[in-house]
């Protein structure tokens, strides 16, 4: 992070054990407000995990997670979207059978208040809420541009555009910190520069912190500030992106997976 910058999100030593597999090994970072910070590292190294602790979905079994100050730890995934953190996930996790617009409204789901009692006596109440929904959603569409997909199904729009959807359904939550797991996987080299566009767009445009998992080197040098590399569940390097990168623990690392896939 950089000096003078107020932190987002800060972990210290957190661990994670799934059985006997040490998944998580005593990890902290420190991520920046406005920043888009980068978890990189070979396959199985903990990045989904780590964002799985962050998210409430895997709660760390030591250390802490804060967000703005606040302790995670012992939060729901509800009720860490509700303070401000929003995620898209690794494989593509849309409602199939629904349209596109129905899964984005789905991201404002957190905001909803289900009282068929207050819904029915406060009908305008309830109407208002459901046109300020809208709008939010509307605003989404337009940021991504997906106006012209919105009524389709999401079963048979392409993975680039399934992406896409995921990202804004995450930005529907209106969220402070967006966590992005692997948004560029399976694209090809038009899709990539898209999403990366549109990243960029949303963060600009929303002022967002946000952590992307990626394995494209030239998206991480490309977009990413500072990287956290993790190898074998443990942090091996941190910085800025290109110099983490070039960091020769982190390409024995890599030569390492190659060389034992080989
Ligand atoms: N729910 C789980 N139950 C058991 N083991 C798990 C679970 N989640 C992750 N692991 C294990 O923890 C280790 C780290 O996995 P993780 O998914 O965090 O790696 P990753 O760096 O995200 O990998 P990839 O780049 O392949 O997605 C792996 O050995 C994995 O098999």
């Amino acid at each position: 992070m950089a000096s003078g910058q107020e932190p987002a999100l800060v972990c210290s030593n957190v661990s994670r054990w799934f059985g006997g597999l040490h998944a998580l090994k005593g990890v902290s970072v420190t991520i920046g407000r406005g920043d888009i910070f980068g978890l990189v590292g070979p396959n199985g190294s903990g990045k989904t995990t780590l964002v799985n602790a962050i998210t409430g979905f895997y709660p760390p079994q030591e250390g802490s997670i804060t967000f703005e100050g606040r302790r995670l730890n012992d939060l729901k995934p509800h009720h860490i979207a509700r303070c401000g953190i929003a995620r898209t996930f690794q494989n593509v996790a849309l409602f199939r059978g629904m349209t596109v617009l129905d899964n984005i409204l789905m991201g404002r789901h957190i905001f909803m208040n289900p009282n068929p009692l207050a819904s029915l006596f406060y009908w305008w109440w309830a109407q208002r809420e459901e046109i300020a929904h809208r709008r939010k959603v509307e605003e989404v569409i337009d940021l991504l541009q997906l106006e012209s997909v919105r009524d389709e199904h999401v079963d048979v729009i392409p993975l680039g555009l399934q992406k896409r959807v995921e990202l804004a359904r995450a930005l529907c939550a209106e969220p402070r910190f967006l966590v992005l797991d692997e948004p560029m996987a399976g694209m090809n080299q038009e899709e990539k520069e898209y999403m990366v566009r549109f990243i960029l767009d949303a963060q600009e445009a929303l002022g967002l912190t946000v952590l992307i998992i990626e394995h494209h080197m030239d998206v991480v040098t490309a977009i990413c500030g500072r990287i956290l590399v993790l190898n074998n569940g443990a942090a091996i390097a941190e910085g800025p992106a290109r110099e983490a990168i070039a960091d020769p623990q982190v390409v024995e690392a890599y030569i390492g997976k190659a060389r034992d896939v080989a």
